[in-house]
C-alpha cells in the first residue's frame, strides 16, 4: 500500500510514523510519503491561497499549485491523455477530506484497505478550488469524504483518522487480525456497536465483572455479548439497529 499526503503542514502527519503504523512502515507493509504543497509554488511568498470568486470570507487554495503537486505525485500517463481506461498499473485514488464530503465509514475503510495507492489532499482555509477535484477526476477516482458532522481547521486531522482506520485492516498490521473481525460496525456484528469489555481483577472499587463472563460457558458468553451490543446500539445508535438484517430481528426483539 502506497500512501501520499500533500499538505502545507507536513509535521502534522508525523503521528503516522509512530506506534503500530510506524512499525508497518518500517516493515514495508505501507509506504508513506508526505509532501509540502509549497514545494510547487513559484513566487517569493510561496502563496497557496487567494480570495474567493464571488466574494465571501476567508481564502481558497489555488488550483495551479495543487495541479502541479498532483501531477508530480501521480504523473499523467498515455491513457490519461487519451482518456482510455487501459493502463498497466491501477490508478491511484485521490481522497479529499472536507466537511462537505460523503460520510467516511468502516465500509470506506475496508474499500481503502484494498487500494494499491491512495493520495490524500489536505485542504486548509475555506478549502481547495473545485477545479482541482474536477481535473483529477478526469484521470483517477476521487472521493470527497467527511469524518463527521463538525468543522475542523484543515484536512490533516481527518487524514490521520482515515489512514489509521484503513491501515489497521491491512494484513500484518494488527498483531491479532481476528480482533478487527469483531469490531463495532463489522459484518460479524451486523454493523452493531461492540458491547462492554472487562479484565482482571474480578472486583474493582466494588464493581464486579458480570458473572456470565466468569462462567466458562462460551455459548452463554456469546449470547450475553450479543445482547449487550444490541442494547448499547439501541440506546446510542438506534439508526444502526434499524438496519439489522431480517434474520437478526427476532433476537433484537428478545434482547430489547
Ligand atoms: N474530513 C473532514 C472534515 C473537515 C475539514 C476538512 C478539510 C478542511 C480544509 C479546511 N477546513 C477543513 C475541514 N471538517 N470536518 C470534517 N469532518
Amino acid at each position: 500500500m502506497r500512501i501520499d499526503v500533500i499538505t502545507i503542514f507536513p509535521e502534522y502527519l508525523q503521528p503516522l510514523r509512530a506506534a503500530l503504523l510506524g512499525k508497518a512502515i518500517e516493515r514495508g507493509l505501507i509506504s508513506l510519503d508526505v509532501h509540502d504543497l509549497r514545494d510547487w509554488t513559484h513566487d517569493v511568498h510561496r502563496a497557496v491561497d487567494d480570495a474567493p470568486y464571488g466574494g465571501g470570507p476567508g481564502m481558497v487554495m489555488k488550483p495551479q499549485v495543487w495541479g502541479e503537486a498532483l501531477d508530480a505525485v501521480a504523473p499523467r500517463t498515455e491513457s490519461d491523455e487519451h482518456g482510455t481506461e487501459h493502463g498497466t498499473g491501477r490508478r491511484p485514488r485521490l481522497v479529499v477530506p472536507t466537511p462537505a464530503g460523503r460520510p467516511f465509514t468502516q465500509r470506506c475503510a475496508q474499500e481503502y484497505a484494498a487500494e494499491e495507492h491512495l493520495i490524500f489532499a489536505c485542504g486548509r482555509y475555506e478549502g481547495i478550488d473545485q477545479r482541482v477535484i474536477d481535473d483529477a477526476a478526469r484521470r483517477m477516482p476521487v472521493d470527497e469524504v467527511s469524518i463527521g458532522d463538525y468543522v475542523l481547521v484543515g484536512g490533516e486531522a481527518a487524514v490521520l483518522v482515515i489512514v489509521e482506520a484503513f491501515a489497521r485492516l491491512l494484513p500484518g498490521v494488527l498483531g491479532n487480525p481476528s480482533s478487527a473481525a469483531q469490531d463495532s460496525f463489522s459484518t460479524a456484528l451486523d454493523g452493531l456497536l461492540e458491547g462492554p469489555s472487562y479484565t482482571r481483577p474480578e472486583v474493582w472499587r466494588d464493581l464486579a465483572v458480570p458473572d456470565v463472563l466468569l462462567s466458562g460457558n462460551h455459548a452463554l458468553v456469546d449470547r450475553w455479548r450479543r445482547d449487550q451490543a444490541l442494547v448499547r446500539t439501541f440506546h446510542r445508535r438506534p439508526d444502526l439497529v434499524d438496519r439489522l438484517p431480517e434474520e437478526a430481528l427476532d433476537e433484537r426483539d428478545r434482547a430489547l
